[in-house]
């Protein structure tokens, strides 16, 4: 049984997730399926990663009550915009056949169009995304990939805080001025490609201390964002990887590990900010 947290809305989000990037058709469904059936809870999908359907199948599949699991789906950047976000989030709703999504993001802060116009852009969309929330079709409103500047745009005009900010967090590159600006505003960070996309798997620190502790390096990097505050959401379609995944529950790292693992150098940042979007989002480091 994962724990939840509860979100300045007053939802509650399970502690871990299960990512969906690249599991589509019948992985998907199998994937989606497997985890639910093994405990995950919360779901991460996106209209851009084009498995909405499969995801939607593997719930029904699961035959895990609906209301006892958390979906989190995102509107693609290129949709940004009152009408494109309003008629965006219907499509989603209907490829994954359901009524509500608990977690609806802002994927992107900006696309090619609007560069100079991301502001307005982003209010427009988070307009319709309050209106959809007040409907009861969204539980929690939410962005991702949003720096500084995105959101203290955004908070001028917004009713709702969002409640979530999934941004790039694994070790080597997890961007602890966002983390901390979230915290500060209690906008819960959730934290995408926590394994570096498998990059993390050769680093001997993380190695020796996943040892010291009897675990797998990517246990020991999920336990690491727990502790930190972020909700980590793994993606796997290899079924013991999903369980192994899960299994961080049962031990702490001690702080000093944590303060080791923060320290770590870049080992895996995606490096597609500063090429995508030299005009909006300046990267760190
Ligand atoms: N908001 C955003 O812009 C973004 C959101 N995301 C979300 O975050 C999720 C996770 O990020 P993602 O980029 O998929 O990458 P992850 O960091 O989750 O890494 C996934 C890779 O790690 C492998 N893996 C998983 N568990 C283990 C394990 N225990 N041991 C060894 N290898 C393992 C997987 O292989 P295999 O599947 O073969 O087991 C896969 O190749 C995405 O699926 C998506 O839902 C991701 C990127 C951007
Ligand atoms: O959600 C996503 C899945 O991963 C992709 C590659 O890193 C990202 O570009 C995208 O934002």
């Amino acid at each position: 049984m994962i724990d939840k947290i509860t979100l300045n809305d007053g939802n509650k989000i399970p502690q871990l997730g299960f990512g969906t990037y690249k599991a589509a058709e019948q992985e998907g469904i199998d994937s989606v399926k497997f985890a639910l059936q093994n405990g995950y809870r919360l779901l991460d999908t996106a209209a851009i990663y084009g498995n909405e359907v499969a995801v939607g199948k593997g719930i029904v599949e699961s035959e895990i009550p609906r209301n006892e699991i958390f979906l989190t789906t995102k509107l693609h950047r290129e949709n940004l915009g009152y009408e494109s976000a309003k008629k965006a989030f219907a499509e989603s709703l209907e490829k994954l056949k359901l009524d509500y999504v608990d977690l609806y993001l802002i994927h992107w802060p900006a696309n090619t169009k609007n560069y100079d116009n991301w502001q307005k852009a982003n209010s427009e969309t988070w307009r319709a995304m309050e209106e959809l929330q007040s409907e009861g079709k969204i539980k929690s409103i939410g962005v991702s990939n949003f720096r500084k500047k995105h959101l203290d745009a955004l908070l001028e005009k917004a009713k709702v805080v969002p409640a979530v900010n999934q941004i790039e967090f694994h070790p080597g590159y997890w961007q602890p001025e966002v983390t901390k600006l979230c915290n500060d505003l209690s906008i819960l960070v959730e934290a995408w490609s926590p394994l570096a996309k498998g990059k993390i798997f050769h680093n001997e620190i993380l190695r020796s201390i996943a040892e010291k502790y009897g675990k797998t390096v990517s246990q020991v990097t999920l336990r690491w964002i727990i502790e930190l505050g972020a909700v980590p959401i793994p993606k796997s379609t290899t079924s013991e990887r999903i369980l192994e995944n899960l299994e961080v529950f049962d031990f702490k790292l001690l702080p000093e590990d944590v303060s080791i693992i923060c320290e770590l150098p870049v080992m895996g940042f995606s490096g597609e900010l500063p090429n995508e979007w030299p005009d909006v989002v300046k990267v760190d480091h």
